[in-house]
């Protein structure tokens, strides 16, 4: 059956998801706030600024008014960065109520709100009334746009408390080059999206640094480790950090050049400043915004994340990036297992 879409956000991951779905045959409607780059979504079905030598389905339509995308839609995707749910995720809940619909809320959104420490289907909660929402299932997992658009075989996962929201979301996305498994642990999978992106700055820290292989394994192993003490903190499943949207993303990220945390991180390493590589980077790089809320979580819930410390020393407070580094080294030996 074919679904009414509409994709709030038209960045990189946004525009792919939104083709993705259109190639499966559902009516898909992006939505940008960028009238010039609807413009050119429409008449020639590329989105230059994000993703780079891509052709776009013309099944895909785009919108720069979010009603006309959100008019009818059994299904809204929201992709936009963290720091932009709430004033996007509050646009559609009025509109939602305005014109009674009550779509299924998907969100491909990795982090955590500043101050607040809020996961995005947090933030969705309170924007969007009950009554205009059926569930909110979180889409996340191991996938850059780029391998998505070249159909790179791809894994990811569909969380939702009720099963009936994921199986949905796993029907709706599903191709021959598009995994979507399901899971129920909603708090898991977005701690484990969220704090990757960390990791990932961490791990292109080390690389720029000139350390290799057995660096980053040890880096992206204790990564882990920290990454499952905080989300179970907060209740989440130990079982879903070793799943898709928990290693699974943290390799990815982690390991790619692809990875704008870990193209920040490397550059970092290399000894540009924080600002150079984020004027540079031109897409969200959301490990930086990540870091600084999940080292001040970790402070309040007395939960320890010492990468999380040392790249939260490199970003905010000027540390040598080497000495952060080296500092890993020369803490206190401990045991491995907790
Ligand atoms: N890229 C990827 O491979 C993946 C990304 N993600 C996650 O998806 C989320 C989005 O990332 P991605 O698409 O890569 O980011 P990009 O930086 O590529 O694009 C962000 C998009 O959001 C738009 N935007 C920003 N603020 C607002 C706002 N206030 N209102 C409306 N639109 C806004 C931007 O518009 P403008 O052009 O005007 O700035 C842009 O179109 C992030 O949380 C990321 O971690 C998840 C999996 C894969
Ligand atoms: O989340 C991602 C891949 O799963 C994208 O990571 P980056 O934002 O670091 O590019």
């Amino acid at each position: 059956m074919t679904e009414k879409v509409a994709v709030l956000g038209a960045g990189s991951w946004g525009s792919i998801l939104a083709n993705l779905l259109a190639e499966n045959g559902q009516d898909v409607t992006l939505w940008s706030h960028n009238a010039e780059q609807v413009k050119v979504l429409n008449e020639q079905h590329v989105n230059p600024r994000y993703i780079k030598d891509f052709t776009y389905s013309k099944r895909l339509k785009a919108t720069d008014d979010m009603q006309s995308a959100v008019d009818g839609a059994s299904v809204v995707l929201i992709v936009v960065p963290t720091k932009a749910i709430r004033e996007v995720g509050g646009q559609l809940g009025q509109l939602l109520s305005k014109l009674g619909q009550r779509p299924l809320i998907v969100h491909a959104t990795k982090g955590l709100e500043q101050n607040t420490y809020k996961r995005p289907s947090e933030m969705l909660t309170e924007e969007i009334n009950e009554a205009n929402r059926t569930d909110i299932v979180v889409l996340s997992g191991p996938s850059h746009a780029e391998d998505v658009a070249r159909k790179d075989l791809t894994s990811v996962t569909a969380a939702c408390a009720d099963f009936a929201g994921a199986q949905t979301v796993q029907k709706l996305f599903s191709n021959d080059y598009f995994r979507v498994y399901t899971n129920d642990d909603v708090i898991g999978t977005e701690f484990g999206a969220a704090l990757k992106n960390i990791i990932a700055i961490g791990a292109g820290i080390i690389n720029g640094l000139g350390f290799h292989d057995n660096a980053k394994a040890a880096l992206i192993t204790r990564g882990l480790t920290e990454i499952r003490r905080l989300g179970v903190a907060f209740g989440a499943n130990p079982f879903t950090f070793i799943g898709l949207s928990g290693v699974g993303d943290l390799i990815v990220t982690a390991t790619s050049v692809n990875s704008r945390n870990w193209r920040a991180g490397n550059q970092l390493g290399q000894g540009k400043s924080l600002k150079e590589v984020m004027d540079n980077m031109g897409m969200i790089i959301e490990g930086v915004y990540t870091t600084k809320a999940a080292y001040e979580l970790a402070q309040q819930r007395n939960v320890s994340m010492p990468i999380t410390e040392a790249i939260y020393q490199v970003l905010y407070e000027d540390a040598d990036v080497k000495t952060a580094i080296h500092g890993l080294m020369q803490r206190e030996v401990t045991s491995e297992v907790e």
